[in-house]
């Protein structure tokens, strides 16, 4: 057996029983000390736990107390904030609203290139040109130019802002573009074009506001034909080269439109003999780009485009824009608009370097007069009436026609002048019941929508502006811009809920000191905000407010609120918080993301 086993089986040493008795006492005297200090330690412990317990104690009810205190405080503030939230007037109320959506609309980024904006590019200069006004109105007073300026009726804001001219001749145009003009019967500039012309002449950036046919086209091509013509002179234009220039619409008819005025007039330069001949693109979607194929082999000059096709032609190197000096947005407002602004700053990002920007619109309301300003370079304002009012050359007749006898009345309503009439509607399948209506009632109508292809929007607006149809049957994409000749009456079937596309849509008539008629029909669908507006619009150009319209009420007047035009929309009727047009915005911005110019027209 292993020894081992046993010392792991509780083997004990032997120890005398005296010795055994001794060591006991020794440790029971020891554990007494220990217990009397145990006892003590214990009451020690207890003294401090009863105390921790009490300064818990203080400190819940402190705690309690400073909760109760908070919460009272807080429950005052509230009932503060609610007696005060009670004492503002709605009023009140909605400019705090407004002006959140300002500061949001505020906080947009400036429009500048990516380059322009990531390096934090910024030019202080307007660009040179050799152009100067001649001497005799060099040599006037700044007296003798602001009498000139409300003569006409001219607002301008900005630094050094160049003299008007009142004479085509004394801007210094080339003698068989003033040739041109006469054979359209155009002898003198409009208020737009003596302010506009000469600082787009200069090289300033420039906002130029004016009512509907007042002549804005002009305004912003000729300093364009002048600009392209001095740089061929300079060197002249090689394949692969230009453009100089670039004119940007808000749709593929209103940039035809703009491409076959620069067209005739580039052709009046070169048929002189004395100039050169300048070349322009017309690009737009819907259309090949193959049948112009040629230009694009030879120096180019001018380009019209919708953006869409733009970016394409751009992204695709078709051409780029390292010599390009002039961007003009027609319609601008359109353009720059929340949620297309995008489109712009990519067209922006494609120039190498600074350019003249030109911004041209009917209607742009305050906000967007102040975004645009702070992203141009010391731009010249040129103001010509308010901007979004009507034009004063258009009778408006406003006529409460219920829904279901509306296309009677239409017959009814083509009765009261000659053709050639535009219809507006807001809906397209009702553009094409118009149509098929007057069809069936052996009226010549044509019908133009976003819908239609392009080869049947090109046919309508060829037939109905060569005087072969009668009646064009228009969604909004005619109303912008277009120009035909002498529109005696446009009949506005549905309302459009912004009263800014009104404008435009009335102001296909009463164009270049022509007078019209515009016919609405609204009835109990038409939104009373809507109504509103057009009320106001009435009243501002003097027109008769039928007793309906005249009955309906604005909110702000029971609220005690000031009447101010709405500074997004320009609309009379209504503040920013219920403007139709920021709905609208949002919807399109979606819509831009989607990628534009595929179907309905530029936008
Ligand atoms: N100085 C002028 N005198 C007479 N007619 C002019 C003059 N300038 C332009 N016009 C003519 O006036 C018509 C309207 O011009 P334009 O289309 O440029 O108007 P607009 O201001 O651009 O209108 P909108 O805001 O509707 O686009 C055109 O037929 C044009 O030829």
């Amino acid at each position: 057996m292993d020894s081992n086993t046993y010392d792991d089986d509780g083997y004990e040493p032997y120890i005398p029983l005296a010795q055994r008795k001794e060591a006991r006492l020794k440790k029971l005297a020891t554990w007494g000390a220990n217990a009397e200090k145990q006892r003590l330690i214990q009451r020690q412990k207890e003294r401090e736990e009863q105390e921790d317990e009490e300064r818990e104690e203080q400190r819940r009810k402190d705690k309690a107390r400073k909760e109760r205190t908070l919460l009272l405080e807080a429950q005052e503030v509230h009932s503060k904030r609610a007696q005060e939230e009670a004492g503002k007037t709605a009023d009140q109320k909605a400019q705090e609203a407004d002006e959140e959506i300002l500061a949001a609309i505020a906080s947009r980024r400036k429009l500048a290139s990516d380059m322009e904006l990531a390096k934090g590019i910024t030019y202080t200069e307007a660009l040179t040109t050799s152009w100067r006004p001649p001497h005799y109105i060099r040599n006037r007073s700044e007296q003798e130019h602001a009498g000139i300026r409300e003569k006409f009726h001219i607002l301008v804001d900005g630094d050094d802002i160049p003299p008007p001219i009142e004479q085509f001749a004394d801007m210094k145009i080339p003698k068989p573009l003033l040739e041109d003009l006469k054979s359209k019967r155009i002898f003198s500039p409009t208020p737009i074009q003596i302010q506009g012309i000469p600082a787009a002449f200069a090289g300033r950036d420039l906002i130029g506001i004016a009512f509907t046919g007042s002549g804005k086209t002009l305004a912003f091509c000729l300093p364009l034909l002048m600009t392209a013509l001095e740089e061929e002179k300079k060197l002249p234009f090689m394949r692969g080269e230009g453009p100089v220039g670039v004119i940007l619409c808000p749709s593929r008819e209103l940039a035809t439109q703009t491409y076959e005025n620069v067209q005739q007039w580039c052709n009046a330069l070169a048929k002189d003999g004395n100039y050169p001949q300048l070349n322009s693109l017309l690009c737009i979607g819907g259309i090949s780009m193959k049948e112009q194929g040629h230009i694009l082999n030879q120096g180019l000059h001018i380009v019209v485009a919708t953006p869409g096709r733009l970016i394409d032609m751009l992204s695709n190197k078709r051409f780029t824009f390292n010599n390009c000096k002039y961007l003009c947005m027609d319609e601008a407002d359109r353009m720059i608009d929340l949620g297309f602004e995008d489109d712009v700053r990519n067209i922006m990002s494609f120039f190498t370097r600074q350019r003249q920007t030109l911004l041209f619109s009917a209607t742009m309301p305050r906000k967007i007069q102040d975004f645009a300003q702070q992203s141009l370079i010391k731009p010249v304002l040129v103001n010509v009436g308010r901007a979004g009012a009507a034009n004063l050359d258009v009778l408006q007749v406003v006529e409460y026609v219920k829904q279901e006898a509306k296309m009677v009345y239409l017959l009814e309503c083509l009765q009261k002048t000659a053709p050639p009439v535009i219809v507006f509607s807001e809906n397209k399948n009702e553009v094409d019941d118009i149509q098929e209506y007057l069809l069936l009632k052996g009226i010549e109508a044509v019908a133009i929508h976003g819908s239609k292809s392009q080869e049947e929007r090109q046919y309508a607006i060829k037939s109905f502006k060569s005087g072969a149809k009668d009646v064009m049957v228009a969604s909004g994409v005619a109303s912008k811009g277009l120009d035909f000749n002498d529109i005696q009456h446009v009949i506005i079937f549905s309302m459009p809920k912004e009263i800014e596309d009104y404008v435009h849509q009335i102001g296909r008539t009463g164009r270049s000191g022509k007078t019209g008629i515009a016919t609405t029909f609204v009835n109990m669908n038409t939104p009373d905000q809507t109504l509103l507006d057009l009320k106001y619009l009435l009243m501002e150009a003097s027109q008769k407010v039928p007793p309906f319209l005249a009955s309906v009420e604005d909110p702000r007047i029971a609220q005690g609120g000031a009447l101010k035009g709405c500074p997004v929309c320009g609309g009379l009727g209504h503040g920013i918080s219920n403007c139709p047009k920021l709905e609208d915005a949002q919807r399109r911005q979606m819509a831009s993301h989607r990628g534009n110019d595929t179907g309905g027209g530029g936008y």
